[in-house]
């Protein structure tokens, strides 16, 4: 397979469309496949149906306008529950370019620059294609047209549909933009309508976060009778992130009890047992209510207390 890493060494790039290189990721390098993403099989068959079948077969709908995969794609969902995973195990699937952008990497404060940097996104996604462009937090800049609008972001988002719609009419140019958010509600109809395909990734129901635990502890050493449907159980409101962070605490106070012994064997780190992750179930849940408190969205604590 031809991939974007082989084509980018065959094109000249400009030094805008080499800013906007430097967030590609070559699908070869990538680890994430759909093995790496539990409980979103109906996501995954969707995409795989509606979007990487049409590009790989294009030879099947090259006569039809109709039968074309979509240009944009819109993952939504509250954060921490697999919309940046599915995105990258996409293009490693299919094995198309992946430019992963924030909103932000766009704008700058002179419209100028940001013009430039827009119009490289569109034109290297071109010259790779088939490319995904992953547009985290794509509400930061495409919202509901105001009043209020400073008038830089107005001509930025006037740019960036109109090239967006030159996608569109060329019809054999495979170049989808894939974007993400937690707050659809905030994103221009115009660009909802640029994204027929919108999948909604909520927040894992009890099935999924066993599911999400087992995959987690998959290569792990586990105590085998541990019970993993107890700990779905317990974690109902609880994302992917949560849940994985959940495990990293337990595997944490395996290594605890090791310290501060000096050598170290490589089995001298106890399997995570069931009361390991019930109280790193009962920290998250503390540092969960604590957010809330503070009113402030969740984010997975990195140091340990
Ligand atoms: N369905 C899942 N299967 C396996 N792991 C998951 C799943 N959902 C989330 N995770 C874990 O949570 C981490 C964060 O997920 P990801 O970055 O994809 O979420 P997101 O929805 O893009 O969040 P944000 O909106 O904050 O960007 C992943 O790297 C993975 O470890």
């Amino acid at each position: 397979m031809r991939t974007g890493q082989n084509k980018a060494k065959k094109f000249k790039l400009s030094a805008y469309e080499q800013r906007i290189n430097a967030h590609r990721i070559d699908p070869r390098t990538m680890k994430i496949t759909w093995r790496d993403i539990a409980g979103l099989e109906e996501v995954i068959n969707e995409l795989k149906k509606k979007m990487i079948f049409p590009v790989l077969n294009r030879h099947l709908f090259r006569e039809s306008r109709l039968l074309q995969p979509p240009k944009g794609v819109l993952l939504y969902g509250p954060p921490g529950c697999g919309k940046t995973l599915i995105a990258k195990a996409t293009a490693k699937e299919a094995g198309f370019a992946f430019i992963n952008l924030k909103m932000s990497t766009l704008t700058h404060r002179w419209y100028g620059e940001s013009q430039k940097l827009t119009a490289a996104m569109f034109s290297l996604a071109t010259k790779l294609a088939p490319t995904i462009i992953f547009i985290d937090e794509i509400d930061a800049l495409l919202r509901s047209r105001s009043s209020s609008d400073h008038e830089v972001t107005a001509m930025m988002k006037a740019q960036f549909m109109t090239l967006w719609d030159g996608l569109e009419t060329d019809h054999q140019c495979q170049v989808i933009i894939m974007g993400a958010t937690n707050r659809p509600e905030d994103i221009d109809p115009a660009i909802l309508r640029r994204m027929p395909t919108k999948i909604h990734i909520k927040l894992p129901n009890f099935e999924q976060r066993k599911q999400i635990l087992r995959l987690i502890l998959e290569n792990e050493r586990v105590d085998p009778l541990i019970d993993l449907s107890h700990i779905a159980r317990e974690t109902e409101g609880f994302s992917g992130s949560d849940l994985k962070e959940i495990c990293r605490k337990a595997v944490l106070l395996c290594v605890r009890d090791i310290i501060p012994s000096d050598i170290l064997s490589d089995d001298c780190i106890r399997p995570i047992n069931q009361d390991d992750l019930q109280k790193a179930t009962m920290k998250m849940k503390e540092s969960k209510s604590l957010d809330e408190a503070l009113d402030l969205p969740f984010t997975a604590s990195l140091v340990w207390h």
